[in-house]
């Protein structure tokens, strides 16, 4: 592919003549396409038995596989019910670093479309609060989405400029990552487009907005609380030298080691202000593993945090529930226990401990329950994907061999062999898809409509 001039230039100049050919020729090959099964509904193994997927162990992610062209796991309906997420291997490599625990308090500060954020949920097992934000509407309900497929219960979807998110939650959080938007070097064989936009300006643009988000980052993170700061970029503007200067402007933050393995390299002080402990950063180099690039930087914060004293968002009252609890004994098998919270007639079980979210833009606060009727209540799509098949008492079952599968997703009515009425949940090989509602002898397709046939055919 055709790499702008400037680029190679100073890439040249950079990495030396040697190691810029071996980087340049890494351009005429193929990328390494990745999945990360979601630990949430499944085990690698079971996912590798079901789906006939060629799956090979990416070793520089837990869960992270590398896959075939021919898989095609986009088209597949087990990305629809959830069971993996499409990402580049390398950008799977940074949650992991961040490391967050179940319980926790975390921040994904930049989250769209939400590789990184499915995966700290995943690690956090739904428990704790994961707040993810994205302050571009459009990209915020496409991660809103795929928090939805994964089935994740412990996040709450904002779409809100950093400062103020700093503003609300100051000295809040346990782990804050900040994966940056960037000049998105390191992306060029995936997305060929932005190698057309690239241009040393773009770079100091990029840098210069890094350095704000990094500032309201650190406002929101408590003491002795850990940061963990990426791009998929390799320009040292955005990496070494981004962190350099935050460590000269923060004398409290720590630069932490990150443990390098399966050819994840150090950062390179000589490319900032040769401060050796930038060798503790880390660097993803597509001519050293297979991936694309990217940079790691984790810091802990040892200096004091303003904090605001945070109310818990108020909990609906059980006489509020009566709808929603009938529709619960007729079609789940267990009562939810935890917080319920309307936002308008809309129902959410939020996340334990939840703060009050105020006047925030919320996406999605927690579990999406579903809508209140007259009379009655409906569920949401997203009840049917966060729980697991036998917490169902209707079930529809399709196989991925048996193409009505196909039909459910484009938003068909299925036939039905029984006579049973209400709610009844579709599943593939036992996974949950989808809502339909059986009447009639027939079983009326409740797929959202902004999902049919997404990704298919
Ligand atoms: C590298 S992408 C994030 C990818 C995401 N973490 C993932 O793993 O799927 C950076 C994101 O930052 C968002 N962004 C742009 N400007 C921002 C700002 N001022 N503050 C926070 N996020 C911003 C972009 O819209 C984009 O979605």
């Amino acid at each position: 592919m055709a790499l702008p001039e400037s680029f190679m230039k100073k890439m040249t100049a950079l990495m030396g003549e040697d190691e810029a050919r071996t980087f340049f020729a890494t351009y005429e090959q193929d990328r390494a396409l990745g999945l990360r099964v979601n630990p949430l509904k499944i085990e690698p193994e079971q996912l590798r038995a079901l789906s006939g997927f060629h799956l090979q162990p990416i070793p520089f992610c837990s869960n992270g596989f590398y896959y075939q062209e021919e898989d095609a796991p986009g088209k597949h309906p087990y990305h629809q019910a959830g069971l993996y997420y499409i990402q580049e291997p390398s950008a799977m490599f940074v949650a992991d670093t961040l490391a967050p625990q179940p319980g926790e308090r975390v921040l994904d500060l930049c989250a769209a479309p939400g590789g990184k954020s499915t995966q700290l949920a995943a690690r956090m097992k739904n428990s704790g609060l994961l707040i993810a934000n994205e302050p571009y509407p459009k990209r915020a309900k496409a991660l809103s989405e795929n928090i939805e497929r994964m089935g994740i219960t412990n996040a709450v979807v904002t779409n809100e400029m950093p400062e103020r998110l700093a503003d609300y939650f100051p000295g809040y959080f346990d782990k804050v990552l900040v994966d940056a938007p960037c000049s998105g070097e390191g992306m060029f064989r995936k997305d060929p487009e932005a190698a057309t936009y690239w241009s040393p300006a773009h770079v100091a643009e990029c840098a210069a907005l890094q350095e704000h988000i990094l500032e309201d980052a650190y406002v929101m993170l408590r003491t002795e609380g850990t940061l963990v700061y990426s791009t998929c970029t390799f320009a040292p503007e955005e990496d070494e030298r981004m962190i350099a200067a935050l460590l000269k402007k923060h004398p409290d933050l720590e630069l932490l080691p990150i443990e390098k393995y399966a050819n994840v390299s150090d950062g390179r002080p000589q490319w900032a202000d040769d401060e050796q402990s930038l060798t503790k950063t880390a660097r993803l180099w597509p001519h050293l593993l297979r991936g694309e690039g990217h940079f790691v930087a984790k810091l802990r914060k040892h200096g004091s945090a303003s904090s605001r004293k945070q109310k818990n968002a108020a909990s609906a009252k059980e006489n509020t529930l009566s709808d929603y609890r009938a529709f619960e004994e007729q079609t789940l098998c267990e009562k939810l226990a935890g917080s319920f919270h309307w936002l308008g007639r809309q129902l959410f079980l939020l996340p334990n401990a939840c703060p009050d979210l105020g006047k925030l833009k919320v996406v999605r606060a927690g579990l999406h329950l579903g809508e209140q009727k007259k009379n009655r209540f409906e569920p949401n799509h997203a009840l049917a994907l966060a729980l697991l098949s036998d917490l169902f008492q209707n079930q529809y079952a399709l196989s991925a061999s048996d193409q009505r599968w196909d039909s459910y997703l484009r938003g068909e009515t299925l036939p039905l062999t029984h006579a049973r009425k209400g709610w009844t949940v579709v599943t593939i090989d036992g996974y949950p898809l989808g809502w339909g509602k059986a009447a009639g002898g027939q079983l009326k397709n409740s797929y959202p409509k902004g999902l049919r046939r997404r990704g298919l055919k």
